[in-house]
């Protein structure tokens, strides 16, 4: 066999739009319109399709499948585990977003339950991915308390324990696959002042998993650098949250992919 070298960030971006990846999200109410938006102004095709009788079946067709438990609801619960069944029958990737897991009993639960069911990959805030390594975070709902670096060692564990790639956000993003780990930097300070673009990011993720299932790694990492790049365009010239939310998403759309891999934006960690 003979071995193929892997794509870089740029290189993915590129297939990425050139294919448009059909996406199954089974996201939360309050990042449903938000990340449609996203996928389709990076280029991707949503689908937010959640109900068990049909997300199982959906799984099938979609590229890849995400899933994030914002807004949970015990037939919620449900459409994910099938869609879930039916991506991993068709050995489509899937990506876990453990959005405020620690908040509450039924939460942990479920999170637990998802994480045993083997995603390709998982990416959260720092608080998060500190608690799903058990662990006590500052977090206290959706939003970080915590900072990306202790999050670190979490990661690794968790990501060595459960055969995923597993991706901290924040200021510097961090990813690793148990062996290697990479820091991207870049974005804008605006970014967790805008609801649900974590949410939006994780089913990005999901994109760029779609066009490298065999690449978890690499993936994520472009996903992540697509954010860095289009965050830091975007925060030129925003005058807050509200005019931020608009130029980002038409920084998505005009970005060029040679910008996911300027300077020190991507570093081995
Ligand atoms: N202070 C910051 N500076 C630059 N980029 C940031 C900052 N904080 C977050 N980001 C970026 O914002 C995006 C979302 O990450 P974040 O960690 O805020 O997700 P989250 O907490 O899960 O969000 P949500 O739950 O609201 O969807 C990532 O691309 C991350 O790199
Ligand atoms: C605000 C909020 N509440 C539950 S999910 C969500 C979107 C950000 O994670
Ligand atoms: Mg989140």
């Amino acid at each position: 066999m003979t071995s193929q070298k892997t794509a870089g960030a740029a290189e993915l971006h590129a297939r990425m739009r050139q294919t448009a990846p059909l996406v199954q999200c089974i996201t939360n109410y309050v990042a449903m319109n938000v990340a449609a938006n996203v996928l389709l102004a990076a280029g991707a095709s949503p689908a937010m399709v959640h109900a068990e009788e049909e997300a199982g079946e959906f799984a099938r067709i979609a590229g890849a499948l995400t899933v994030n438990i914002g807004t949970l609801s015990p037939g919620w619960v449900g459409g994910m585990k099938t869609a879930i069944a039916g991506a991993m029958a068709a050995g489509r990737p899937w990506v876990l977003d453990p959005v405020a897991h620690f908040a509450t009993g039924y939460r942990r639960r479920v999170a637990a339950e998802l994480l045993a069911l083997r995603p390709t990959v998982v990416r959260g805030n720092a608080s998060e991915i500190i608690a799903l390594d058990g662990g006590v975070s500052a977090g206290q709902g959706a939003d970080a308390g915590d900072p990306v670096e202790q999050a670190e060692e979490a990661a690794r564990r968790l990501s060595r324990a459960h055969g995923a790639v597993v991706a901290v956000t924040g200021p510097v993003d961090f990813v690793t696959d148990g062996r290697r780990a990479a820091r991207i930097s870049g974005g804008s300070a605006l970014m967790p002042k805008v609801t649900a673009l974590g949410c939006s990011l994780t089913c990005l993720v999901g994109a760029f998993t779609a066009v490298a299932p065999d690449a978890p790694f690499e993936a994520t990492v472009a996903a992540l650098a697509t954010f860095a790049a289009a965050g830091e365009a975007a925060d030129q010239g925003a005058g807050g949250p509200g005019s931020f939310a608009v130029r980002f998403l038409d920084a998505l759309h005009g970005l060029d992919s040679q910008a996911l891999e300027v300077g020190e934006r991507i570093r081995p960690a």
